[in-house]
């Protein structure tokens, strides 16, 4: 089975490409979903985050404090690279688990952080100019404001070191369809 990593920045459109795959039957492991659940049940990643970023992390029920913690590392980069060394090795073993009981030809693993050696066979990456993901963004996340959105896209990926780990491009700009771009390499990965 082919394990196809979907990726790209915040707002180029990747959950919609995935939503797309997704009608054609193909299974999608959402990372950003799943490291969430991850965060609020893996008893380990509790605790550590605490010990990371302090209690305010969580609040009193247990629930992840996403404003807080966005907050924080999105200005950081140190404590942004020791969350993701806490919670990215049991995502990519949730993904080996979610893995085993899956019956396709391919899989996507659709994620905003991802590396050429990450054990994937193709990655495709969602291409969007920067002002359409900002203007998305300012419709969809009404709790962040622009200075928060650029933050984020600074402490990702360029366009050009997405690009450059690319097999496959989809390119939205919402002047090129998706349906037909995801058809064809659906297509090409199938077969
Ligand atoms: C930082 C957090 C609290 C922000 O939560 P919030 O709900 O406000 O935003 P959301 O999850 O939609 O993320 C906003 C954007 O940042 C991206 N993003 C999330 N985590 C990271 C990260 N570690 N590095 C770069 N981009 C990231 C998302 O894919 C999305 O494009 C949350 O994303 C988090 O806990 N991230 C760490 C876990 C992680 O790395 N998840 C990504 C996949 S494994
Ligand atoms: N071609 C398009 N036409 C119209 N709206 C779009 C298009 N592509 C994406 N959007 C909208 O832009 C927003 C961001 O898209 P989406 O959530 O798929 O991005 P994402 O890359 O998954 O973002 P994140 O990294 O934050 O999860 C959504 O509200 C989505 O419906």
């Amino acid at each position: 089975m082919l394990k196809v990593g979907l990726t790209g920045g915040i707002g180029s459109g990747k959950s919609l490409v995935a939503k797309l795959f997704s009608l054609l039957e193909v299974p999608i492991y959402e990372s950003d979903q799943r490291a969430k659940w991850l965060i609020e049940h893996h008893e380990t990643i509790i605790s550590e985050i605490k010990e990371l970023l302090g209690d305010e992390a969580y609040n009193k029920e247990g629930k992840y404090n996403k404003e807080f913690v966005s907050k924080a590392v999105f200005q950081n980069k140190d404590l942004l690279k020791k969350l993701n060394q806490i919670v990215h090795p049991r995502v990519g073993q949730d993904f080996e688990d979610w893995l085993i009981v899956q019956n396709a030809p391919f899989v996507i693993k659709e994620a905003a952080i991802m590396n050429r050696n990450a054990g994937l066979d193709k990655i495709i990456v969602v291409d969007s100019p920067k002002e359409l993901k900002i203007k998305r963004l300012l419709i969809r996340d009404t709790h962040r404001n622009l200075t928060e959105i650029e933050n984020i896209l600074a402490n990702q990926k360029s366009p050009e070191e997405f690009l450059e780990m690319a097999d496959f491009v989809i390119n939205n700009d919402e002047k090129s369809l998706l349906i037909p771009q995801v058809l064809e390499i659906y297509k090409k990965l199938i077969s």
